[in-house]
């Protein structure tokens, strides 16, 4: 390893180890990884090809990848070999990798599970293609500026990008607009504009390299690249015009976690990966195979969200125009293929695009929407339509193109089946499965937490790594003091690891014996980061009028970006920034309570903060998240929860036991009946003296004393629009709270607690998941050929 470090220094970036940069010595490390990753990669590419195996091809508009050589390290089981190669030339393994900018590629919850099922899918052994997009700028890089979120372009793509391999010969014709005719029984569409789809294709291998998959990324390049004459004229603009308007396609990740912006040019992007995927697949189909009505033999297509829900009259469009199959066929054949997850019961996140400008984009595929509307109300005539008040609606589509619909944990699947598609629900009773989420155990725990990795390799070996089922014997242990003592202790490294890092880039001193309350997630009036902070000045407001009670200290720690155009979120965020300014400069409770948000929340952010947590926050309001996956990463590294019953909540509460478990507020079915009683808002706030004193003091500025009105407005929608129950929940959320701050102090049992809730979480592996999706929706299998783990 260590020669070969050097001769990527000497040979791949021109330098002698004198004169190398963190950045250089980190793609030479990454250059030695990728040499030893290829061995593996390329021998299962080509045994899916030989064994001609069915693939599983997962499309998704965002994979949240986050760092990768640490992971490539660790998956290859070199990270030691490089830690002691570096070392021997001067280099400290921790320091180089931290050079790694995030990739970005994703929002959060739906991008992230992305990323955790790709490593599964190689895990396991099971072939696999991840497509998506290659965006040149991910999602956004956020500050605070006097406590206000401000986003700046992310640019992971301004240094090369090691992992990715070019693969120009891999092209194809994208078209969008123009007009389609039909002659001699055939239709014929003749677009307005083509780019081309160019393939970056990154590898993903599996545990111990046992197998490799792909994810395959697509760029967008100019059909005419540059246009001389233009030029010549001295019009610069024109010249490069095809090419920026190509480029523009990939440019952005759209920051919108939970509202469809209805924008035009994402709705190009969803066209043209999809496209590109579904063209890309057929090629390789057709290597092998003569016969294209086999395909759902060699190809399980899942579709992440609606965003690619144009794969349905994709694929038809191929097969009816290009392979000539007839229309009703190609329905069939494409049903067959297609399985559609389902990630959020929010209305405005739900897509539906303008008929007029779907019809403009993509002329042919409304023909063929209509044909697939037509095909499915003749079989059932009161079937919700997808074409609907001049809408097309991308829910309906994927759904009824979709042999299997699939919701993200048990309650979420329920409330798929009884609310967004009861109606389809109720024509197509065995097409809901329920496939509760996961997390990869290697990278949210095994490199993430090396302390306690250890200790559990140490206490029951290291099988758990793929098959975390396993982590059920340590259970036994929760009444072993010794172990308790040791499993705290890496509990302890974590939080000094955390504090030294607050310390070093915030300034602000942290007491590791204090509880570390986390919530971290994207911001969102659903989960309730408004309930926190409020939560957190009245904690401080009692600390401050009762000095003498045996108080357990805290340190809230939020971490979240908002959607730009969020504007509510924002001032949620400047709410959080403002309060965490007067607390943590008040001597009167400075050893008691501290609030940090560190500002550009992402993966890598979360791989410290988790592991630093004793208390999880997963407190939306019921029936609103999901499933979440935050939760179980918490739960993993030995945080408790303090959450609803919402989401994978639920299971996470059935897994771990009642009593490990901070349980507040409303279910989701108490959600909906206390929505109808008129005005429960100022009910529950007049209800609360507590809550009423919480909100004049932040209503008079208390917070912001040089702009007292800040928050009239926000105040103002708590009292007369609170729609996520902030009021009604935050009474129990603080008696909760408290019963937390008791259970703290007394660490042998809180130690028994956290112990048993990493020891439950077997379940919540995102290879379960995956096997599930594989025998309930894809019908595949891990290769032949390879060995089990
Ligand atoms: C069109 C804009 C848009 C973009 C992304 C989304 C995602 C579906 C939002 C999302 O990330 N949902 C989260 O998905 C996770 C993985 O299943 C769940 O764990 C979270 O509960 C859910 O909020 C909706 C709408």
């Amino acid at each position: 390893m260590k020669d070969d470090i050097l001769r990527h220094l000497r040979y791949g970036l021109g330098k002698d180890a004198a004169h190398s940069s963190v950045y250089d010595w980190r793609m030479a490390l990454s250059r030695a990884l990728r040499d030893r990753m290829v061995d593996h990669w390329i021998p299962s590419t080509q045994a899916a090809y030989t064994d001609n195996s069915k693939r599983v091809y997962y499309l998704s508009m965002e994979f949240l990848i986050g760092r990768l050589v640490e992971d490539m390290a660790s998956n290859l089981g070199l990270v030691e070999e490089a830690r002691a190669a570096l070392a021997e030339l001067d280099q400290d393994y921790d320091v180089i990798v931290k050079d790694e900018p995030d990739a970005a590629l994703g929002n959060g919850g739906l991008g992230r599970l992305a990323a955790c099922f790709m490593d599964s899918l190689a895990t396991l052994a099971i072939p696999a293609m991840g497509y998506g997009i290659r965006y040149e700028h991910g999602l956004f890089e956020q500050d605070f500026v006097e406590g206000q979120q401000v986003e700046r372009p992310e640019t992971w793509l301004q240094q090369d990008h090691i992992w990715e391999f070019e693969r120009p010969e891999v092209q194809y014709m994208i078209r969008f607009g123009g007009h389609v005719e039909h002659h001699d029984g055939r239709a014929h569409w003749h677009p307005g504009e083509t780019v081309i789809a160019t393939a970056f294709d990154t590898p993903v291998i599996g545990w111990k390299g046992r197998w490799g998959n792909t994810l395959r990324l697509w760029a967008a390049l100019p059909v005419k690249v540059f246009d001389l004459a233009s030029f010549n004229r001295g019009d610069y603009l024109a010249a490069s015009r095809s090419e920026s308007l190509a480029r523009t396609i990939c440019r952005v990740l759209y920051p919108d976690d939970t509202t469809e912006t209805g924008k035009e040019l994402r709705l190009k992007q969803e066209y043209f990966f999809t496209a590109a995927s579904i063209q890309d697949l057929i090629r390789r189909f057709l290597t092998n195979n003569a016969d294209i009505r086999d395909l759902a033999d060699h190809a399980a297509i899942q579709l992440n969200d609606t965003h690619p829900a144009i794969a349905g009259p994709e694929l038809i469009r191929l097969l009816v125009d290009d392979h000539g199959m007839a229309m009703a066929e190609a329905v069939t054949l494409a049903r067959r293929c297609l399985g559609y997850t389902n990630h959020t019961l929010l209305p405005e996140a739900l897509e539906r695009w303008p008929e007029w400008l779907f019809g403009r984009v993509l002329p042919r595929h409304l023909e063929i929407v209509r044909e697939i509307e037509a095909e499915h109300q003749r079989r059932f005539p009161d079937s919700p339509k997808i074409l609907d008040s001049g809408n097309v609606c991308m829910g309906e589509l994927a759904f009824i193109m979709a042999h299997k619909v699939n919701g993200v944990s048990a309650l979420h699947t329920e409330l798929v089946k009884k609310t967004v598609f009861a109606d389809l629900h109720r024509i197509h009773p065995t097409r809901i499965v329920n496939e509760t989420n996961g997390i990869t155990q290697r990278r949210w725990l095994h490199t993430c937490n090396p302390a306690l990795s250890r200790l559990i390799t140490d206490t029951i070996g290291d099988g758990w790594i793929t098959d975390l089922d396993q982590l059920s014997r340590l259970r036994a242990k929760s009444g072993d003091p010794a172990f308790k003592e040791a499993f705290m202790g890496a509990k302890r490294v974590n939080k000094e690891r955390l504090s030294n890092w607050v310390n070093a880039h915030m300034g602000i001193a942290l007491d590791p014996d204090a509880m570390f309350d986390v919530q971290i997630k994207r911001i969102h009036e659903y989960k309730r980061q408004l309930m926190n902070v409020l939560e957190t000045i009245a904690l401080w407001m009692d600390m401050r009028a009762h000095p003498n009670l045996d108080w357990t200290p805290r340190v809230k720690i939020f971490g979240g970006k908002a959607a730009p155009g969020y504007h509510t979120a924002k001032e949620i965020i400047r709410l959080i920034n403002d309060v965490a300014e007067v607390i943590n400069a008040d001597p009167a409770t400075k050893d008691l309570l501290k609030v940090v948000y560190p500002p550009n929340y992402n993966v890598t952010m979360a791989e410290v903060l988790i592991p630093a947590a004793d208390l999880s926050e997963q407190i939306s309001t019921a029936g609103k998240e999901a499933s979440g996956t935050g939760n179980m990463k918490f739960a993993l590294n030995g945080a408790l929860t303090i959450g609803t019953l919402d989401g994978a909540n639920v299971e996470i509460r059935e897994h771990v036991g009642y009593e490990n478990f901070f349980l507040f507020g409303l279910t989701a079915e108490q959600v909906v009946e206390r929505r109808k009683t008129p005005g429960y808002a100022r009910a529950a706030i007049g209800a609360s003296p507590r809550l009423q004193e919480v909100l004049r003091l932040i209503f008079e500025g208390r917070f912001c004393p040089q702009d007292p009105g800040r928050y009239h407005g926000l105040i103002g929608m708590l009292y007369d629009h609170d729609y996520f129950l902030v009021t009604c929940d935050f009474d129990t959320y603080f008696d909760t709270q408290r019963r937390a701050d008791e259970a703290f102090k007394h660490p042998r049992n809180w130690a028994a607690m956290a112990l048993t809730n990493t020891a439950s979480m077997g379940f919540f592996s995102s290879d379960r998941t995956i096997r599930g999706y594989a025998e309930d929706i894809w019908q595949v299998s891990s290769h032949p050929g390879v060995a089990e783990a």
